[in-house]
């Protein structure tokens, strides 16, 4: 099969055109989003530098070979800064560096003149901007909260491809309109990066759409104010470990607790609502500190929050009663306050979370009924439990 070297031109001027569009109206779209703000402006200057360089065959020299080329690391600057800029990093100035060596480079006749030698400079350009891009991905995999290895496998590609542009292209120039980078190789170049647009847009897409909903799913499942995870949050955890659990052959002994901030509306009354919300923020502060490692701790609403914890009610007494002494002692911007504490044990698989949840809510009624600042702990078999429950 041959490829016709201007047919991928209007291919790919297509295929720019089209992509930008698309990404215009993602980047509108997710609230100017600037992964993809740049990631557009990288396509629509490739889009130029294509164009630009394609005027080589109607015998420009400047246009194709001086600002085409700038453009095009123009563009591979951008990409950069869409990457740095999902990496959460700096921008720098490392994205204007190769348009800039490039442009000084063009004042000098034995490079502008010398097609092998500007093959030569653009390839290493591109490697080390696309190798560049690798190394970030690859230094922020820990971080990144998306599926980052389809852009690695597409970066490699483009690396590899400029890797042996460097040993296949003659820089033997052609006559034929459209082609990009002046040699017969042209044909291969304008494949690979049609190739190399399509997937890297749509994997860019896709990354910025799986952080998106990431960042979403998270928001649903955390309480703004305080950053611990909300109602939703517990009891999807409790009904994970209630299925983890059920797997194993002994039964799980855990603990439900309720905390209820005491007085919590005079606090706001006397000190504003502003260092009420300090209040809570401090509360939740103490309790982190406090829980065992694989507790689970959120806050149901106001000024109510809850824990599952691991163990019988004697450790969870104590953990309790470290959490009431110390939320005593904390005084966050000289305010005092107490906490009043229920909780209730039972074993798995007898005893489902909700249902324990309930019964600590009776121990919290009556720690407050019984004077606040104290801990009070449902009394009931666990068997027993989910009768009382019921009735
Ligand atoms: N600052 C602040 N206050 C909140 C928030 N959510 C709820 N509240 C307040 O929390 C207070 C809860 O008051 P109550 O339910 O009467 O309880 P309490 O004053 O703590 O009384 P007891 O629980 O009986 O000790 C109300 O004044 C709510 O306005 C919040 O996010 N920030």
């Amino acid at each position: 099969m041959t490829l016709d070297i201007y047919t991928l031109f209007i291919c790919e001027l297509y295929v720019l055109g089209f992509l930008s569009i698309i990404l215009v109206f993602a980047w509108v779209g997710a609230q100017y989003d600037r992964v993809l703000g740049f990631t557009t402006l990288a396509l629509v200057l490739t889009l130029g530098a294509v164009f630009l360089s394609s005027l080589r065959s109607a015998g420009l020299h400047f246009l194709p070979i001086a600002a085409g080329n700038v453009v095009m690391l123009l563009a591979y600057g951008g990409l950069l800064s869409a990457f740095r800029t999902f990496c959460q990093q700096p921008l720098g100035v490392s994205w204007l560096c190769g348009a800039l060596l490039w442009a000084v480079l063009c004042l000098f006749p034995q490079f502008y003149y010398d097609p092998p030698k500007r093959v030569l400079m653009m390839c290493l350009l591109c490697i080390i901007y696309t190798g560049a891009l690798i190394r970030l991905l690859w230094q922020s995999r820990a971080t990144l909260p998306v599926t980052f290895w389809p852009a690695q496998i597409l970066l490699w590609i483009h690396l590899l491809f400029h890797v042996a542009r460097i040993f296949l292209d003659d820089a033997v120039a052609t006559p034929v309109r459209g082609a990009i980078g002046g040699s017969g190789f042209s044909v291969y170049v304008i494949l690979e990066s049609i190739l190399f647009v399509i997937g890297l847009a749509f994997t860019i897409l896709a990354m910025v759409n799986e952080r998106t909903q990431l960042a979403h799913k998270l928001a649903s499942l955390h309480d703004p104010l305080t950053s611990v995870w909300n109602r939703r949050a517990l009891f999807e955890q409790a009904e994970r470990l209630i299925m983890r659990q059920s797997r194993q052959p002994k039964p799980y002994i855990y603990t439900a607790v309720l905390f209820d901030l005491d007085h919590f509306k005079s606090i706001n009354d006397h000190y504003g609502h502003l260092q009420g919300d300090r209040v809570l923020i401090d509360f939740c502060q103490v309790v982190k500190a406090l829980l065992p490692g694989e507790s689970h701790f959120a806050r149901l609403g106001g000024e109510e929050f809850a824990a599952l914890l691991p163990g019988d009610s004697e450790q969870a007494r104590r953990v309790c009663e470290r959490i009431r002494l110390a939320t005593q002692l904390s005084q966050p911007n000289d305010i005092c306050y107490t906490v009043s504490i229920g909780f209730a044990t039972a074993s798995l698989p007898h005893q489902a979370f909700p249902a324990l949840l309930a019964l600590a809510d009776e121990a919290l009624y009556r720690a407050k009924a019984s004077g606040r600042n104290r801990i009070e702990h449902y009394v009931g078999h666990p068997e027993l439990m989910s009768t009382a429950v019921a009735s």
